[in-house]
């Protein structure tokens, strides 16, 4: 629990900066329909990530974009302008849960500080799961969030998150409209096939199928590679979405062909808490052998396995490459031969492999991991050029490889946001 002394804001890192920022938002106040703020939440397994963008129409300039990272075991919270410069920030002590509802009123605590009286035009959600109905964003109303409760089991560690921002936004910010997009809604282009598991087909027909997620992530780097790595654009390209959760995704042409996660988001790599890829004969002499329930079950494999799980140290990438102790290494040992192994699957489902595009919180900014992946795939051609990967890239593959790599930040934020105003000029409010 959070304690009471914790709880004062600490000022912003600088008031004369915030004072100015929330002087200079006078002007965005309005609440004409085509012009006023978006805020968008995503909200992660570990993070709650929010932005506010001007929109005038179609385009979108970013305002504030903040994060409350750690949320349950060592929260912090910053919020920053677009060039990067600290608006205001907060830090609970380590060991601390703050929970996702709390971090939301916090964040809204302090945008309605630093900007007050602003119109809200609407508000997009990260949704995790959208199961077999929705495969675009939609906007929300009582009775989508009843059909997107019925998914929570699907993404337990996120969908109740998701709409508990939903809700706390209702409650908070009344008449807003409110639009979901959902992780699952790019992967909708995979073939049957890759949506298929090998049981009877009524379980298939029943929504019992592969399903992908981090699907807002990967169509924010389908629409940055014509603009980034242009080559790639219309080739066969795998992007890693490296984060506390974890998966890749094939591309070909920019759709998604196929992906490591399926049902839910517990397959594929080894994750922060998640175990990942699993013989299901596993669960079954859990069950049958050591008395486990369903309940002690999904405990185990969405929050003690994985990472944290290998390593007993933490599930934070950051911690463990910084750790001597021998299974911190295992479990980045174990996290870097998954990739590289679902690289090979992947590449098969493409017939062959143009590109690999790192992104998220490790993908990003682990330049260890970059490179150990680069060299488990030394074989398909791929060569990491030591001094970019160390740059951050954007190209982090030598002139002679045969296939390239990249480094592309995602902003599932800005996809949402896209997604948030596409949505609502098309329905009537
Ligand atoms: N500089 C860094 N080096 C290594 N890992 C990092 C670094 N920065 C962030 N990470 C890792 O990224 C992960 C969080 O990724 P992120 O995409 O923000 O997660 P979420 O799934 O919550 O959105 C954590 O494991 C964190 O340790
Ligand atoms: C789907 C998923 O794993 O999301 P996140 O990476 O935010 O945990
Ligand atoms: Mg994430």
């Amino acid at each position: 629990m959070v304690h009471a002394a914790m709880q004062q804001i600490k000022p912003a890192a600088d008031d004369d900066l915030s004072r100015a920022f929330s002087e200079s938002c006078r002007h965005l106040r309005s609440d004409s329909m085509n012009e006023g703020m978006v805020a968008v939440a995503n909200a992660g397994s570990s993070s709650l990530k929010f932005s506010l963008y001007r929109s005038q129409g179609e385009v979108l300039a970013p305002v504030l974009r903040g994060v409350v990272e750690e949320i349950d075991t060592a929260p912090r919270f910053v919020a920053r302008d677009p060039a990067g410069r600290v608006l205001a920030q907060r830090e609970w002590g380590s060991g601390e849960t703050l929970g996702h509802d709390a971090a939301l009123r916090h964040v809204i605590g302090v945008v309605r500080e630093l900007m007050p009286g602003i119109a809200l035009r609407g508000i997009g959600h990260r949704v995790v799961h959208g199961g077999m109905d929705f495969a675009q964003p939609v906007r929300i109303t009582p009775e989508v969030v009843s059909r997107l409760e019925a998914l929570s089991p699907l993404a337990p560690l996120h969908q109740p998150s998701n709409l508990a921002a939903v809700r706390l936004a209702f409650d908070l910010l009344p008449g807003v409209p409110q639009v979901a997009c959902f992780d699952t809604a790019f992967h909708r282009s995979n073939s049957e096939l890759a949506q298929m598991f090998a049981l009877p087909m009524s379980l298939y027909d029943a929504g019992v199928r592969r399903y992908g997620f981090h699907g807002l992530s990967y169509e924010y780097i389908a629409t940055r590679l014509p603009v980034v790595a242009p080559m790639l654009a219309q080739g066969r390209v795998i992007a890693l979405h490296l984060g506390n959760g974890a998966s890749l995704c094939a591309l070909q042409g920019g759709r998604s062909i196929a992906s490591t996660m399926g049902f839910t988001a517990l397959d594929g790599l080894p994750m922060g808490t998640r175990c990942g890829n699993i013989d299901p004969g596993v669960l079954l002499y859990l069950m049958n052998e050591r008395g486990m329930d369903a309940r002690a079950i999904e405990q185990l494999l969405y929050r003690e396995s994985g990472l944290l799980g290998v390593s007993g140290v933490s599930s934070d990438m950051r911690v463990l490459l910084a750790s001597e102790a021998p299974r911190a290494r295992l479990a980045v040992d174990l996290f870097v031969h998954r990739i590289v192994r679902e690289i090979g699957s992947l590449a098969a489902a493409l017939g062959g492999l143009d590109g690999l595009v790192f992104t998220a919180g490790i993908g990003e900014h682990a330049a260890e991991i970059r490179r150990r992946v680069g060299a488990g795939v030394a074989w398909m051609g791929l060569a990491i050029d030591e001094e970019a990967n160390a740059a951050g890239g954007p190209c982090i593959s030598t002139a002679a490889s045969h296939c390239s790599a990249w480094v592309i930040p995602t902003d599932e934020e800005l996809m949402i946001a896209r997604h948030t105003v596409g949505t609502l000029s098309n329905t009537p409010t």
